[in-house]
């Protein structure tokens, strides 16, 4: 680990702004949260106990970085999400548009259902690392361009389970 770049103090106070301009956005809906497998695990769930709205959840898994820090573009769909999403408001949480490749292919493939609405909240971005860009309606930290893991963030699957999010030293994966 290099140095925390966002404690867990500082994600639990975002994750409860997020949840409130949500709930005031969609008063009087039902949100269908739909979480990207497997980083955005832990934003999925605390995101889902702040929002205090009736919500639905499920999941779908793809993957474009492999082990790599890089993403490969190719998206892959690791698990689809398991019923229709016509006529629903969908609201996909994502831990980190990076390159935005994945999101740019993801909102293109669930656009493509009918949904009632289709919405992103992103707990992290990388304003300088953007190959794509993609319509994001909620963000929570804007970070510089480097490698970052915990809070569900990987590195070869590892350190997901750390409860802040810091950068990794280069020579770790250099
Ligand atoms: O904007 P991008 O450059 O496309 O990168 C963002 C995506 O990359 C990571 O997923 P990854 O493919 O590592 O799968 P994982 O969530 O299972 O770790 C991350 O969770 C995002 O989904
Ligand atoms: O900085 C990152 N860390 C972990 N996984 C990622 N996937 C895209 N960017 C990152
Ligand atoms: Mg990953």
């Amino acid at each position: 680990m290099d140095h925390v770049l966002l404690s867990e103090e500082q994600i639990r106070e975002k994750i409860a702004e997020l949840a409130a301009a949500v709930a005031a956005d969609y008063a009087g809906r039902e949100v269908l949260l739909v979480g990207v497998l497997k980083g955005a695990v832990l934003f999925m769930s605390d995101f889902a106990r702040a929002l205090q709205l009736p919500t639905q959840m499920e999941f779908m898994a793809v993957s474009s970085y492999g082990s790599s820090t890089s993403s490969s573009g190719v998206v892959r769909i690791l698990k689809d999400l398991d019923r229709d999403i016509t006529g629903k408001h969908v609201l996909v949480l994502e831990d980190i548009i990076d390159s935005g490749l994945t999101l740019s292919w993801l909102l293109k493939n669930l656009g493509g259902r009918a949904p009632a609405s289709l919405e992103v909240c992103a707990l992290l971005r990388k304003p300088d690392a953007v190959k794509v860009e993609v319509p994001v309606r909620y963000i929570g930290f804007d970070i510089p361009n480097e490698f970052v893991v915990g809070y569900g963030l990987d590195y070869a699957e590892r350190y997901r389970d750390l409860p802040y999010i810091a950068t990794l030293k280069p020579e770790v994966y250099a």
